[in-house]
């Protein structure tokens, strides 16, 4: 086989590095007489494709695909050459040489060139293809490989960074939220009212705790099944989200159980808000149960304020469902 022209995606895609990126759109993109060399066990240099080439220099039995690469120079140039491939297989660095006055091994045509020798990597350090590319000995070549091969990389560090970012915020957000509602979760709910707290303490703000839980929210599961149970815990985040502002903060303290903080809200603000959210959800004919505690002079942490606003909302189901218990008094949705 003299000539082909393919584009093997396993050379490059067996393992994701920026070298191998870069190697593959060179393979993929550059118009220029090109090889695959396969580095062997015993570091032997075979060739396993041959791209762009031009029959007249190659056309002999010693070079093509399945012939080892030494054969594309004679000696000694051939032993430069190995040596060369070495250097980049040992550095796993691209390298690139000057092979002067050399001819291809076609036993004739002179011609002075280089030779740019670059990594293909199939696990990190382990380089297990060279990409070979002739150049013409001018440095237009490789000044164009190099400027080629930089914005490449640069484009590649660009991509990956935003895929990153990307992978963290979706982690981030999946470790911080429920997966049913997407209100935050417990532990992420605690750590922002614990922040609340100490704010509100430190500037004498006020600050709010409603926490609130589904009546009779077990037969609802039995009577009409859990899809249906899901889909009302589902429907009461989506009320408490757009009852409150948007500095506000909704999550779910546990099953049916979610708190609401209300930061720099006084009692009768908080008392307001539960009310607009009980009547929305009359309408979707979802009845809760509300506690609401206000910052008090001796809290020491928020835990003060759930444990009042627990207690409340154990009153509010003691005193009939369907209503808003408050530090002070209650009131009747
Ligand atoms: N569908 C569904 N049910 C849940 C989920 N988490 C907890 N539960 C159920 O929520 C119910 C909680 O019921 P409770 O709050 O103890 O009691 P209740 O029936 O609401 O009664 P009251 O609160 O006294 O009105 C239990 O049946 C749990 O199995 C969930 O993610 N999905």
């Amino acid at each position: 086989m003299l000539s082909s022209v393919c584009n093997k995606p396993d050379f490059f895609s067996c393992f994701d590095c920026d070298f191998n990126s870069v190697a593959k759109s060179l393979w993929e993109c550059f118009p220029k007489e090109m090889m695959i060399v396969r580095v062997t066990e015993r570091n032997h240099y075979i060739i396993e494709e041959i791209k762009h080439l031009q029959p007249a220099e190659f056309s002999n039995h010693l070079i093509s695909v399945g012939k080892p690469f030494r054969n594309l120079l004679p000696s000694p140039l051939a032993e430069e050459l190995i040596v060369n491939c070495t250097r980049c297989v040992k550095g796993g660095v691209p390298v690139n040489f000057e092979v002067a006055g050399g001819c291809f091994n076609t036993g004739g045509n002179q011609r002075s060139f280089r030779l740019l020798l670059f990594p293909i990597m199939h696990q990190p350090g382990v380089v297990s293809h060279l990409l070979c590319i002739v150049l013409n000995s001018d440095m237009t070549s490789m000044t164009q490989i190099a400027t080629y091969s930089e914005q490449e990389v640069e484009r590649r560090v660009i991509e990956r960074t935003a895929e990153l970012v990307a992978t963290n915020l979706h982690l981030t957000y999946l470790a911080t939220h429920d997966g049913l509602t997407q209100t935050y979760n417990r532990r992420h709910l605690l750590d922002l009212a614990n922040t609340e707290f100490k704010r509100a303490a430190r500037y004498g703000l006020s600050l709010c705790v409603m926490m609130l839980d589904i009546d009779h929210f077990k037969t609802i599961n039995d009577e009409q099944g859990h899809a249906a149970g899901d889909h009302m815990l589902k429907t009461l985040a989506h009320a408490m989200r757009s009852t409150v502002r948007d500095w506000d903060l909704v999550g779910r303290y546990g099953g049916d159980e979610f708190i609401i903080i209300l930061p720099e809200t006084d009692i009768q603000g908080a008392q307001v808000i539960a009310e607009r959210l009980s009547n929305t959800l009359q309408s979707a004919r979802l009845s809760v149960s509300i506690g609401i505690a206000t910052l008090e002079l001796n809290d020491r942490c928020i835990d003060d304020l759930i444990n009042r606003a627990d207690h409340l909302l154990l009153n509010a189901k003691r005193n009939g469902r369907n209503r808003i218990e408050c530090t002070s008094y209650a009131l009747t949705a």
